[in-house]
């Protein structure tokens, strides 16, 4: 067990943690190999657009000149926001817990798409208001029932952020355990777009009002709710806000941390991970202030119709590959652009060199 320290505050942190420790470092040499096998392909060079650097990147990264995305892995992670009291979503918070029970019944989006895909889902409750005891599908890592309402309270505690972190820790070392090569995180949430926002804010130094957007469906006068609260939030919290760790403490939830610690983990591992919408955005965003460099192993799925979302994608120095105009969350969104992914990993493995189909012209 590290010992902790106490800041003036009295916010408590861990001085090093495993969340710190180094993302690895792309395989430059099968890049290099990658790179050179485009080149080869009986296609103008560059004629395949985006197609070809994913493949590039997507051979770097699992270290094989002819990637495979065969393995997915979806985990949603579910929690309850505090803040959710102060009208800032366009659903009952009742909704989460609900969800939950859709998941495991296979009739939310997100399953449809995993069946789709042949895709592993699990859901892991992290901390929705009510425990939905034993279902098909879901584990229980639950770190409370909600979040503190962070207008005026740390929305976590230092132990319940380590935990709801260890929790999306332990799901990519079960995937990569089980050879799985992509990793998606899900998150459902009543309540979690204005967390993500305060996240954004803190992170990027913006103003609330650049920060918010509809979430489910808000009206102006809950936008201006959401602005409220953030101004709050903000302001109770400014003194901690340096800080990358307390920040999402302070701000974040149970299910945002979860896919913070999930996509270190996955960097730290060698997962490619491929980032959903708004809220895992802001989780990515966490990730890459506690352990800087973690980007490179993401691919951003799309464009969130949430409008904050370009922001946090320009903070993550990544295009979206897909915008379709989606805002449901659960990885929705990511696990559209898989069936993009495999595609550009056919191309490359499968498409015939100049030489092999007697092609002129080519390198
Ligand atoms: O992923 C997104 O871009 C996205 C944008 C807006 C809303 N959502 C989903 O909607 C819920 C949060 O919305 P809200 O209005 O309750 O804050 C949560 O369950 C998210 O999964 C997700
Ligand atoms: C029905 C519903 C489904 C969702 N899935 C993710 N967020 C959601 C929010 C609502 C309201």
């Amino acid at each position: 067990m590290q010992s902790t320290i106490t800041l003036s505050i009295g916010i408590t942190m861990q001085p090093s943690s495993w969340f710190q420790a180094p993302p690895k470092a792309l395989d430059q040499h099968t890049q290099h190999i990658a790179q050179q096998r485009q080149l080869k392909l009986t296609k103008p060079p560059g004629s395949l657009g985006r197609l070809e650097s994913l493949a590039i990147t997507l051979a770097a990264m699992q270290g094989n000149p002819q990637p495979t995305l065969n393995k997915v892995g979806i985990v949603i992670f579910a929690a309850d926001h505090g803040v959710a009291a102060h009208g800032v979503s366009a659903f009952p918070q009742a909704v989460t817990v609900e969800m939950i029970r859709n998941f495991s019944r296979g009739g939310a989006a997100i399953t449809v798409l995993a069946r789709q895909l042949a895709a592993q889902l699990t859901v892991v409750d992290v901390g929705a208001l009510s425990d939905v005891g034993p279902l098909p599908g879901v584990i229980s890592r639950r770190c409370g029932a909600g979040t503190a309402d962070f207008r005026s309270q740390p929305a976590m505690q230092p132990t319940t952020l380590a935990q709801a972190m260890a929790a999306g820790c332990e799901q990519i070392e079960q995937l990569h355990h089980s050879g799985g090569n992509l990793f998606i995180g899900g998150e459902m949430g009543i309540g979690n777009t204005t967390s993500a926002s305060a996240l954004l804010c803190a992170y990027a130094h913006i103003e609330p009002q650049q920060a918010v957007g509809p979430g489910t469906g808000v009206d102006a006068a809950g936008l201006q709710r959401k602005i409220a609260a953030l101004q709050s939030a903000l302001a109770f919290h400014q003194g901690v806000l340096h800080d990358p760790l307390a920040t999402l403490q302070c701000l974040g939830g149970f299910e945002i941390a979860a896919l913070t610690g999930a996509y270190i983990r996955a960097a730290q591992l060698g997962m490619p991970v491929l980032v959903d919408g708004f809220i895992c955005s802001a989780a990515a965003l966490a990730a890459q202030r506690l352990c800087p460099g973690v980007e490179g192993w993401f691919f951003l799925a799309h464009h969130s119709a949430e409008p904050a979302h370009a922001i946090l994608c320009r903070m993550l120095g990544k295009e979206p590959l897909l915008n379709l105009g989606m805002r449901l969350g659960e990885g929705s969104g990511a696990a559209m652009a898989v069936p993009l992914l495999r595609m550009a990993c056919a191309l490359h493995n499968e498409m015939a060199t100049f030489a092999q189909a007697g092609v002129s012209g080519g390198a």
